[in-house]
């Protein structure tokens, strides 16, 4: 990963002042969506509100265009309409690899993310996180829940396979992926669980619907102070190891191995990027 993805906001593209508000909120990316957020009257003037929207600057923010599926009738003048000025579009309910061949032809010149929400996505995660135009997957947990008729749980347990699928699958192609919403957002207790889980379980960042729950993503994807300061005592443990002609080291009753010093690694330069950021 090379730049930050703790934070991706949900803004409506027919909500203009969200989107002007956006320019200054601390969201590491932003999904302008034309799909579920906006009805179907909207769906035309909130792509030309989207397009002037663009113009606008929003810093370090990638910005994201969620486009309409290519089987509704917005989702190929969509696809024309953000080929460009756009970091990245966003297809939604990606089945198969085939499903993202008509859009990279529409938009060839800019990445593709897919939506990972319906059950057959699930099972060809693999195909299409080896898509050669994908850059990052994102789950889709409130369609896949409709699909699998499963309920909500606080632990998730119905979603695990899927979420477990697509993480196996994002990695093993280098896919930035980023976690489901948490629908309740004034529920910050029940968010921080939820994100604490994703983190743990590999994702690089949640999906958000509200500003309100941009800190909690923030905090709980960013390396914390003591990951760091740990990171830098293996590492220099590991080179003083080595000097003396050991393979391994231990920190703090642990070992450390050349794996855990690439892990270090990653931590501390995770920890660099959004010091970059947010300087
Ligand atoms: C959920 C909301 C409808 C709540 O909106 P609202 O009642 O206006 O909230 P607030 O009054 O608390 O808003 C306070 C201020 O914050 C701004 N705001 C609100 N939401 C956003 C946002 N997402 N981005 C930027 N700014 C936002 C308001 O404009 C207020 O500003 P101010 O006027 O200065 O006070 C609303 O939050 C919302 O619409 N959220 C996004 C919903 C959405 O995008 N849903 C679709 C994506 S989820 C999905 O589809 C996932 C996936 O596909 C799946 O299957 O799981
Ligand atoms: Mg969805």
């Amino acid at each position: 990963m090379t730049r930050p993805y703790r934070s991706v906001l949900y803004i409506p593209a027919a909500n203009v002042r969200a989107m002007e508000k956006a320019q200054a909120l601390a969201a590491d990316a932003i999904i302008f969506d034309l799909e579920d957020a906006v009805a179907p009257a909207e769906k035309v003037a909130a792509r030309d509100l989207l397009a002037k929207a663009l113009q606008a600057d929003y810093g370090g923010r990638v910005r994201i265009v969620r486009i309409n599926g290519m089987d509704t009738e917005w989702g190929e003048g969509d696809a024309r309409a953000f080929a460009s000025g756009a970091d990245a579009v966003l297809v939604p309910k990606v089945s198969r690899g085939a499903d993202l061949d008509r859009v990279a032809a529409l938009v060839p010149d800019t990445p593709l993310w897919a939506m990972m929400e319906t059950a057959e996505g699930m099972l060809n995660a693999a195909e299409i996180a080896a898509h050669p135009r994908l850059q990052g997957m994102v789950m889709g947990t409130n369609d896949l829940a409709k699909e699998l008729n499963s309920r909500f749980r606080a632990d998730r347990l119905p979603m695990m396979a899927g979420l477990g699928l697509c993480l196996l699958a994002a990695r093993a192609h280098g896919r930035v992926i980023v976690d489901g919403v948490f629908n309740a957002f004034k529920d910050e207790e029940g968010l921080r669980a939820e994100c604490e889980q994703g983190r743990d379980m590999g994702f690089d960042g949640k999906t958000l619907i509200h500003p309100a729950q941009l800190a909690i993503a923030n905090e709980v994807f960013a390396p914390s102070e003591a990951e760091v300061d740990l990171a830098r005592r293996q590492i220099e443990a590991f080179d003083e190891a080595q000097a003396q002609g050991k393979g391994v080291a231990v920190v703090d009753g642990r070992i450390v191995e050349n794996l855990h010093v690439e892990i270090a690694r990653v931590t501390l330069a995770k920890a660099a990027a959004i010091a970059a950021l947010a300087g």
